[in-house]
């Protein structure tokens, strides 16, 4: 059988040959995947063959190879590193789905002689490189990768690059904590810039980046990565982890001053039942589009340490614990092409042209790019292999080239040298081209996206006709539509009956509500969904067109610079606005809430929780230290949403909290006075500290 790249061989092992042969390939791709962290393999191919080998193997016994991958640590692909590991750093057994769970619980009952009284501790389960840190009286002195398991790497020379592994504790313990380095997305993006300057090859996804990190010495640069925790062991001669259970090994781990998976959005939850852990499974799952790192699953464990000790471990992995996998959302494919065209506004946008590929159930042809500079950036040449990665609604995006699969073949990305629009002259003067004459040439994209079904659904209105309808000079803007005749609609669409048609779907299209038509105004930063929160929040067209900045912020999710831009590009859209009335369109919001009980206190974007979760909270002062990089109001505003928070400007009654920077003035008194809770800025820092950075 082959293996390619992108789609793996779905056959089963027939033949003894074949049987090597996969065997071959699976061992050379997990040496990659764990040495130099590219694989040529995707995840999801390489766990496909993995299963081909293993029914080949359970069919034929008799002619398995000792030098098979299965039923090994790092499937026997890393050697025997110069450290012996304390306690065996082991696997994860899998878990595939809700049945999976149960059957995994069915089999700790049978170990322990009875029901799991302890409960089951929920984390996720971070996509990244294994890692051992070992504190000697408080200091960390040595990092160890999992190696084979038994041993491993030093890799100590990776101390003082790693985001929550402090090199002292708050302590003098001893003890040593394991848990995952990666790289968050921001840090992936930074690694990989860093690299470009260097001539170095980019990382082709972020796991890759992490492993490889870890064990690269003498870089001219270094590569900031993070760890979060997820178990600890004690060290020989340090007294024993005051800790009867996995949360309070954790607990005892973070006072000590080291990040732990209990500090990711995703958070560490105890639960007392199987059916419990799977509502946290589904939980995780639905935030991990929004995760600023990647994770492959969720982990489930017994929460109490006599529990898990009384299951035991077996030789790969421990039995009192399980890997629930969730699909991959990242695949490998190649980049066929790249097409651009000319976007409302003007502006050129890339379109990444893929070889189809199957991503958590839906078909990708395509991924966004976003302009030149990113291209050049992302170093991508056409038919290149690519890193493509799609979670939840996100639209899909190339993480990087896999430069090690490059056959010599791959042909520069051609850059237009004039508008794909109209022929004319492009605007360079910024990283996002531009054509020169975006009024006009950006116009039908405009009325196109007006048209569409998520703002005015004007069925049949296409682009061949809102061509014909712009350049008999019918139609400037989205409200010129409902002024148009039976006559020009024959004309444009070269028919009696289409133009009936048209018709009617414009008269049905005056009836929408409110958010679709602000939303079809295109104002720049609007899409769908904050079209829909500002016309919820104001409920009518007169309302949001007499708000000024102040009351835009309101809004959920508009800062101070957005509300600007918002607030000036409807008041230079007011004629349109008044053709819009003037023709009958619809323009209030039947489901809007009044503004006093606008957004719900507790969560914030997108009902993410957090350590801020339930909180009102209010920043005054300069932001320095931890927070410097929060200079503007915006930003923090985003940082406390993030984190769960609201956020808000004066202190109200419904203030929880007020963060005093420094030369804080007199918004600490009040918040005094009123019993409001106040952290410094350094207490702030660490309370949000899994949110920094990201
Ligand atoms: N693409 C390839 O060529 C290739 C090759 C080999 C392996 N793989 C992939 O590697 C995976 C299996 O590898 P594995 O055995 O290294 O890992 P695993 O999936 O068995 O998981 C075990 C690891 O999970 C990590 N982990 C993350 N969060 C954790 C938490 N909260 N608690 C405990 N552990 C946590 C630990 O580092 C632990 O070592 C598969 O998904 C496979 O597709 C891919
Ligand atoms: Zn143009």
């Amino acid at each position: 059988m082959t293996i390619t790249t992108a789609a793996p061989a779905g056959s089963a092992l027939t033949t003894r040959d074949e049987y090597a042969d996969a065997i071959g390939t699976a061992i050379r791709a997990a040496a990659a995947y764990y040495g130099s962290g590219d694989s040529p393999l995707d995840d999801a191919s390489f766990d496909l063959l993995l299963s081909l080998i293993q029914a080949y193997e359970e069919r034929y016994p008799e002619h398995t190879d000792p030098a098979s991958p299965t039923g090994k640590v790092a499937g026997g692909a890393v050697p025997a590193g110069e450290v012996a590991h304390t306690a065996p750093m082991l696997s994860l057994a899998n878990a595939f789905g809700p049945q999976d769970l149960l059957d995994w619980e069915a089999s700790v009952v049978r170990r322990l002689g009875g029901p799991v009284t302890g409960g089951f501790v929920v984390e996720p389960k971070l996509d990244g490189a294994s890692l051992a840190a070992r504190y000697q009286d408080g200091r960390l002195v040595r990092l160890v990768t999992r190696g084979n398991g038994t041993s491993g790497e030093d890799v100590s020379h990776a101390i003082g690059t790693i985001v929550g592994l402090p090199e002292r504790l708050a302590s003098d313990a001893s003890f040593e904590v394991r848990g995952e380095v990666l790289l968050t997305t921001a840090q992936f993006e930074r690694a990989n810039e860093v690299r470009a300057a260097h001539g170095a090859g980019p990382f082709s996804h972020a796991r890759g980046g992490a492993a490889g990190t870890l064990r690269a010495k003498g870089r001219p640069y270094t590569v900031e990565m993070t760890f979060w925790a997820f178990g600890a062991v004690e060290r020989g001669g340090s007294a024993v982890l005051p800790a009867t259970s996995q949360a309070e090994v954790m607990a005892f781990v973070a006072a000590a001053g080291v990040q732990t998976a209990a500090a990711t959005p995703a958070g560490l939850t105890v639960v007392a039942t199987a059916a419990e852990a799977q509502e946290q499974v589904d939980r995780i799952a639905a935030l991990r589009p929004l995760l600023p790192f990647g994770i492959d699953g969720v982990v489930v464990k017994l929460d109490s340490l006599a529990e898990q000790s009384a299951a035991g471990t077996g030789s790969r992995h421990p039995h009192w614990a399980t890997a629930y996998k969730l699909a991959a959302v990242e695949r490998r494919t190649r980049l066929l092409d790249v097409t651009w065209a000319v976007g409302r506004t003007g502006v050129l946008a890339p379109t990444a042209v893929l070889e189809p590929v199957e991503i958590d159930g839906s078909v990708v042809r395509h991924a966004t790019l976003h302009n030149p500079a990113d291209i050049e950036r992302r170093g991508l040449r056409i038919g290149d292999t690519v890193t493509v990665r799609k979670a939840g609604d996100v639209i899909p995006r190339i993480e990087a080239p896999v430069v090690e699969l490059r056959t010599g073949e791959e042909r520069p990305i051609a850059l237009p040298a004039v508008c794909p629009g109209c022929q004319g002259e492009i605007d360079r003067s910024q990283e996002r081209w531009r054509c020169a004459q975006p009024a006009d040439c950006g116009r039908i994209a405009a009325i196109l996206y007006a048209a569409g079904r998520d703002q005015l659904d004007i069925d049949g209105l296409g682009e061949r006709y809102v061509r014909a309808l712009v350049e008999a000079g019918r139609v400037q803007d989205v409200a010129d539509l409902f002024a148009l005749d039976h006559a020009a609609l024959a004309q444009a669409a070269g028919s009696e009956r289409r133009a009936v048609k048209l018709l009617e779907q414009i008269e049905a299209a005056k009836g929408r509500p409110l958010s679709r038509v602000f939303c079809a105004l295109g104002v720049l930063g609007t899409g769908r969904g904050m079209s829909r929160r500002i016309a919820r929040h104001f409920g009518t067209m007169e309302a949001i067109r007499t708000a000024d900045a102040a009351a835009m912020t309101e809004v959920e999710l508009v800062g101070e610079t957005k509300a600007t831009a918002i607030v000036a590009q409807v008041a230079s859209l007011g004629p349109v606005i008044d053709k819009l009335a003037a023709a009958g369109v619809n323009l209030t919001e039947p489901q809007a809430e009044r503004p006093a009980d606008a957004g719900a206190e507790g969560i914030g974007a997108g009902g993410v929780q957090g350590p801020l979760a339930g909180q009102t909270v209010v920043v005054t002062g300069k932001m320095t230290g931890a927070l410097a990089a929060y200079d503007t109001r915006d930003k923090v505003r985003e940082l406390i949403e993030r984190a769960g928070g609201k956020s808000a400007s004066g202190i109200s009654g419904r203030t929880t909290l007020l963060v005093a920077g420094a030369k804080a003035g007199g918004k600490v008194a009040k918040a005094e006075e009123a019993g409001i809770e106040i952290l410094g800025e350094e207490a702030f820092a660490d309370r949000i500290a899994a949110f920094l950075g990201c």
